[in-house]
């Protein structure tokens, strides 16, 4: 197994009219590696991975898949993808569909195992257009990884997935890794990129935010809001221990301040707060949401 890009955006903006759902982004993506996209709604997650497989092309910079532009079939031949949304062929059932993807590939996985692994044995017969949206997913997954290609790029496989579908299809996604496989996947739960990658790269508005190990981000994301009412200044309150940023203050029902501060550690915060004599009252503390961290991260990264 090579160590060479396998997948690389060189300086990417795309816009769409007026937005810019990339701004120059760069990413490389070494053949082995696993690599995470988190992000909240409309980061330009999908707008990437789109350039990624060649479904649209950048307004400027370069995308390039296995050394190659990916408009071009001969360089998706080892690449296997599911998009957000893709339709499946309504009247083909599922087995003959499996049939038709695995007939496009040089040694595709045996059609049986496929159903057997993916849990779509009792649906073999069913036409695509009756399955449900779980069940669409499922084979939408099966069929990206049935041509045993070398690089895998998923958006969002689990959305609409119990937790037992979601755990079948991980499974297989780890299984296909453990055989030195390539993967590229999209998702708004950190869980779900726990579990799948070892890279994450965290993107905002279009931009990446961070780019970094699981650990790293984890860290990076591991926030807690503090809440209090204060008529202290916001800078004394900034320059309080282990605090990621200040949000604007809100008026309570009283006239007064309510400040929210994210803090990667709120014992040490509200320690300090204590020992410097802050003026402060109705103190709540709790753990940010994914969506909370990012935005916490966001405004750290533009200040
Ligand atoms: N075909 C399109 N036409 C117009 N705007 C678009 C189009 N595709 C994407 N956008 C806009 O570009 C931005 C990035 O969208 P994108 O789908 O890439 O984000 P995302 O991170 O994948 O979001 P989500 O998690 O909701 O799928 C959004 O503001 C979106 O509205």
């Amino acid at each position: 197994m090579s160590s060479s890009p396998i997948a690389v955006a060189d300086h990417v903006t795309r816009s769409f009219g007026k937005h810019t759902a990339l701004d120059d982004v760069s990413l490389e993506v070494t053949a082995g590696e696993s690599v995470g996209l988190l992000g909240p709604n409309g980061a330009g997650k999908s707008t990437l991975i789109a350039l990624l497989c060649g479904l649209r092309r950048p307004d400027s910079g370069t995308v390039s898949i296995f050394g190659g532009d990916p408009r071009d079939p001969r360089n998706r031949r080892l690449l296997g993808v599911t998009p957000q949304a893709t339709a499946v062929p309504e009247t083909l059932k599922v087995r003959e569909t499996i049939d038709l993807v695995a007939a496009h590939f040089a040694d595709p996985l045996d059609r049986d195992e496929t159903l057997q692994k993916f849990g779509l044995e009792s649906l073999a017969d069913k036409q695509c257009g009756a399955l449900s949206g779980g069940q669409q997913r499922r084979l939408l997954v099966a069929l990206a990884l049935v041509g045993r290609p070398e690089l895998v790029i998923l958006d969002e496989p689990t959305t609409g997935l119990d937790v037992e579908a979601r755990d079948t299809l991980w499974d297989q996604l780890r299984d296909y890794r453990t055989g030195g496989g390539t993967l590229i996947i999209t998702s708004h739960y950190l869980a779900e990129i726990e579990a799948l990658a070892e890279r994450v790269v965290v993107m905002d508005k279009g931009s990446v935010i961070a780019d970094g190990s699981l650990t790293d981000i984890k860290r990076r994301v591991d926030i807690r809001r503090i809440q209090l009412n204060t008529p202290e200044l916001e800078c004394t309150l900034q320059d309080l221990p282990s605090v990621v940023n200040l949000e604007p203050a809100e008026t309570t029902a009283e006239g007064g301040r309510r400040i929210t501060l994210n803090s990667h550690d709120a014992d040490a915060t509200v320690r300090a707060l204590v020992q410097r004599d802050v003026d402060f009252s109705d103190l709540e503390v709790h753990t940010a949401t994914l969506e909370e961290a990012f935005l916490a991260m966001t405004s750290k990264a533009a200040s």
